[in-house]
């Protein structure tokens, strides 16, 4: 089975610990001038921790995840990734988006198994590799289906083994579950983190829903209204293993939401007064 961390582990022998230093980020704009995403930025996730990002809409959320990613370079600062500097996209990291990331013409079986596939590891190991999977995310029997044949959160499970299969020690999830219904949402939930205790990759989730964010992480970042900057920083101390729609209900949880929202509330209404400002 492929499934247990070895040395040979395709997600690599980092710790998958995550540093951004004093990191601030400029587009280009069409007009030719530059826009500040991302301002003085300092975040870190370590090894195995499960770090929720929230902040009001287009604050930064995903472009903070992109430096992490490689997919772009910081303007200024660090970006480390095992105390290295991230420089293009790195081994052993894994995503999640809002959107599918599957190939609609292909089986389950072969999305799942396309990573070791394409590292080049036997077809008879990477189909075995991807059937383990797909059983624990509650799919077998669905190997021969095609995406279109499955319901939002089978094809969202489908996502999760296809990531998770790579053993990446770092997982970047982008409002992973907001394309689902409520209770798929919160079954998603549970089963992510019944995976992650697996082989507890460090994992950025960038969410709009601070339920989802408190239920599941360890610490939840608050980010400015853009350019954004780190504005607190709260640790979740609730007991694991959690049941999302139980730890709801736990004075702690309705504590922590309080505060959290209290620091979020401000930078989301600063957010929503430019926009409408705009709209003017
Ligand atoms: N490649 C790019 N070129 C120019 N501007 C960009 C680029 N990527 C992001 N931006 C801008 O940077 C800002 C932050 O975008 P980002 O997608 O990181 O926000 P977000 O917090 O993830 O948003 P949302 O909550 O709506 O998903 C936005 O104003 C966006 O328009």
């Amino acid at each position: 089975m492929a499934t247990s961390r070895s040395q040979e582990s395709p997600g690599g022998s980092g710790t998958g610990a995550i540093e951004l230093r004093n990191v601030t980020k400029r587009f280009r704009t069409p007009d030719g001038g530059a826009y500040t995403a991302l301002r003085d930025l300092d975040l870190t996730v370590a090894p195995g921790e499960f770090c929720a990002v929230v902040g009001p809409t287009g604050c930064g959320k995903s472009t903070t995840l992109t430096l992490v990613a490689g997919l772009e370079r910081a303007t200024e600062g660090q970006v480390l990734v095992d105390d290295s500097p991230v420089r293009g996209i790195g081994s052993g990291i894994g995503f999640v988006f809002q959107t599918d990331a599957v190939l609609p013409w292909k089986t389950v079986l072969a999305n799942v198994a396309a990573g070791p596939l394409f590292r080049g590891e036997a077809r008879k190991d990477a189909l075995a590799a991807a059937r383990d999977w797909l059983r624990r995310v509650g799919l077998s029997g669905f190997e021969n289906h095609h995406p279109h044949q499955l319901s939002g959160g089978m094809r969202k499970r489908v996502a999760l083994a296809q990531s998770l299969i790579n053993e990446p020690r770092i997982l970047l999830m982008d409002e992973p579950f907001s394309a689902l219904d409520v209770q798929t949402r919160s079954i998603m939930s549970d089963e992510l983190l019944a995976l992650w205790e697996v082989t507890r990759p460090s994992v950025v989730f960038v969410t709009h829903d601070l339920e989802e964010a408190i239920a599941l992480a360890d610490k939840v970042v608050v980010l400015t209204a853009g350019p954004a900057t780190v504005k607190d920083v709260f640790t979740v101390d609730l007991p694991r293993p959690r049941t999302v729609q139980e730890i709801r209900f736990e004075p702690r949880f309705v504590e922590l939401y309080q505060q959290i929202w209290e620091s979020l509330r401000d930078e989301v209404q600063v957010a929503y007064a430019r926009t409408a400002t705009l709209a003017k």
